[in-house]
């Protein structure tokens, strides 16, 4: 008997329920998922596409840096995550909250358990007139913890920190360091899961930043905390696992640091750079790759057994070789679907 076409064609159930499971999927063990974010603000009947279609994945205990140049779309990026936003679309997930449908009494409590925050501005984080120590229990004494035990837990974040001897002191009498690590003590007091930080170092000079940093690597390393950390400073790859780019609101490269151990033991670390491929197969190539071989318009691709190989649409006199053809899958695109 023949099927009519009508017969196997899916119906729109069927492509619904793939187009669910297709999404369920994504990310599905990580702690932090922005799927296709879009964030768009209108500002005087102007458009700004703040994010657009921004995918990130952080797992469990991971210590990620999120950089990119001014205007990029990291505040935007952090502000969502935080529940202090919402987007425009897509899907944003940290833990069990799902950031899209929370009512207002579950992002209180989101933003009261499951994270916390360290500002840019230090006086954002702590308040001026009360001492280290009585920063970091004011958030455990609003959440009904016992004088005991948010002394104890004062002592151990200031001293995990690095800045015990400041307990006694009021911000004034700190150095903006100080103070940035007394802010992320505060942050950490009511044990969230994930610390976001938003510039923490971008009034401090390089030595004092090189301090915070290296305290959100203690915090990561020492309590288990997701860390993730938004900034321009180009240092910060130095102190993270994992460095992402965003670029006009989406991610577009990222650098990865490991420890290799060489054949006589020495240990050194190695930072590899990865082009991000997004979930509709978009690659960006970097910028200086475009123009030293003068990648404009269009691109060949050539599919190998183990890569992909990209080339110019025409080839430049002095190097008239072909793009292989071995497996003669090479086409043509535009060089817009690499750039976009
Ligand atoms: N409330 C708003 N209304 C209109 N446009 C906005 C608003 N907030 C941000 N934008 C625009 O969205 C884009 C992304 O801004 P965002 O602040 O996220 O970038 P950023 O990477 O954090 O920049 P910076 O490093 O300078 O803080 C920019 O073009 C910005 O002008």
């Amino acid at each position: 008997m023949n099927a009519t076409p009508t017969a196997l064609a899916p119906t729109l159930g069927t492509l619904e329920e793939r187009a669910r499971q297709r999404t369920g999927a994504f990310g599905e063990d990580a702690l932090i998922v922005c799927d296709s974010l879009v964030r768009i603000y209108q500002s005087e009947g102007v458009e700004v596409q703040a994010l657009q279609g921004l995918d990130l994945l952080v797992e469990q205990g991971e210590l990620v840096a999120i950089v990119g140049a001014s205007g990029s779309g990291k505040s935007t990026l952090l502000s969502v995550l935080s529940g202090l936003d919402v987007p425009t679309a897509g899907r944003v997930r940290v833990g069990p909250w799902d950031l899209m449908s929370m009512s207002a009494k579950q992002r209180v409590a989101y933003r009261r358990s499951m994270v916390g925050f360290v500002w840019q501005q230090t006086a954002r984080n702590i308040v001026p007139y009360l001492t280290a120590a009585e920063n970091v229990e004011f958030p455990l004494a609003l959440a009904g913890a016992r004088r005991r035990v948010r002394r104890a837990r004062a002592a151990e974040l200031l001293d995990v920190l690095g800045v015990g001897y400041c307990a006694d002191r009021r911000p004034s009498q700190m150095s903006g360091g100080e103070q940035q690590r007394v802010a992320i003590a505060v942050a950490l007091a009511n044990s969230p899961q994930v610390l976001f930080a938003d510039e923490p170092t971008g009034e401090l000079d390089t030595a004092t930043s090189h301090d915070v940093l290296e305290g959100l690597r203690t915090v990561n390393r020492e309590l288990g905390t997701t860390v993730v950390v938004v900034t321009h400073d180009s240092s910060v790859s130095e102190h993270v696992q994992r460095t992402v780019a965003i670029r006009d609101g989406r991610t577009s490269s990222e650098v990865v640091r490991r420890t290799h151990t060489a054949d006589d033991g020495t240990e050194h670390v190695v930072a590899e750079e990865f082009a991000v491929l997004d979930r509709a197969g978009r690659v960006q190539l970097p910028r200086e790759y475009r123009e030293a071989l003068d990648l404009v318009g269009k691109v060949r691709l050539a599919l190998e057994s183990s890569h992909v190989s990209v080339w110019p649409d025409r080839l430049p006199p002095d190097r008239p070789q072909e793009p292989p053809t071995r497996t003669g899958r090479h086409r043509a695109v535009p060089a817009h679907e690499e750039q976009q």
